[in-house]
C-alpha cells in the first residue's frame, strides 16, 4: 500500500474523532439555529474561498433541492456561484468585498449566514460577517487553526464551529461532515426521524 494513502486515511480519521468530542455541541446548536430561522420563514446565506465555496454551494444544494429524504426544498443561497456578480464587485470594489456586498443585497433580518473558512483568513468571508451583523443576521462559522479574524469578528449570538486542526485537507474533508450533521439534524428537527 502507498504509505502516503495510508497516513491521508489515518489523519483524516484520526481528525474526525478528535472533532466528534468537541463539536457535538456546537453543531447541534447550529442545526437547531437554522431549524428555527427556517420555521421563521429565513434563509441562509453561504460562502467560502476554494475548497470551500465548493462546500458552501454543496450546502445550498442539499437544502434547496434535498439531502437523503423526500421533502420540500429549504431556503439557501450560495454566495460563490453568480461569476457576473463576484467578477464585477471584485472588478469595481475589491475581492474583499465579494460576499458582503451580496449579504447586504439578500440579507433581511433574521437570516444566518454560514461563513466557510478553514485559516479563518479570509477577507472576504471576515467582510461577509460583519456585513451579516449590520444587516441584523446571525453567523454560523466553520472555521479550524486558531479561527483567525473571522473569529474574532462573531458576537456572542453567533455560533463557531471550529475544527481541531491545522491541516488545510483534513479541515475542509471535517467541515463537509459537519455540513451533512447540519442537513440531518435540519431535515429530522423538521420532518420528524425518518
Ligand atoms: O481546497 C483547497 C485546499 O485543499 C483550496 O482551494 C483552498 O480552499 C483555498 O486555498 C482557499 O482560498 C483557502 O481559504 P480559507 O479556507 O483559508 O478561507
Ligand atoms: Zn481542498
Amino acid at each position: 500500500m502507498n504509505p502516503r494513502i495510508q497516513q491521508h486515511f489515518t489523519d483524516s480519521i484520526a481528525t474526525k474523532q478528535r472533532a466528534l468530542e468537541v463539536l457535538a455541541e456546537p453543531i447541534e446548536r447550529a442545526a437547531q439555529r437554522m431549524t428555527q430561522a427556517i420555521i421563521e420563514g429565513h434563509k441562509i446565506l453561504s460562502c467560502g474561498n476554494g475548497g470551500s465555496a465548493g462546500d458552501a454551494q454543496h450546502f445550498s444544494s442539499e437544502m434547496l433541492n434535498r439531502f437523503e429524504r423526500e421533502r420540500r426544498g429549504l431556503p439557501a443561497i450560495a454566495l460563490s456561484t453568480d461569476t457576473s456578480t463576484l467578477t464585477s464587485i471584485a472588478n469595481d470594489y475589491s475581492y474583499a468585498q465579494v460576499f458582503a456586498r451580496q449579504v447586504r443585497a439578500l440579507g433581511t433580518p433574521g437570516d444566518l449566514l454560514l461563513g466557510i473558512s478553514t485559516s479563518g483568513r479570509s477577507p472576504n468571508v471576515v467582510e461577509a460577517v460583519d456585513a451579516a451583523h449590520e444587516q441584523g443576521m446571525h453567523a454560523i462559522a466553520l472555521t479550524g487553526r486558531d479561527g483567525g479574524a473571522l473569529r474574532e469578528r462573531l458576537t456572542g449570538a453567533d455560533i463557531e464551529i471550529r475544527v481541531p486542526s491545522e491541516v488545510t485537507a483534513r479541515l475542509q474533508e471535517v467541515h463537509l461532515l459537519v455540513i451533512h450533521c447540519l442537513c440531518d439534524l435540519i431535515d429530522s428537527q423538521l420532518f420528524g426521524e425518518p
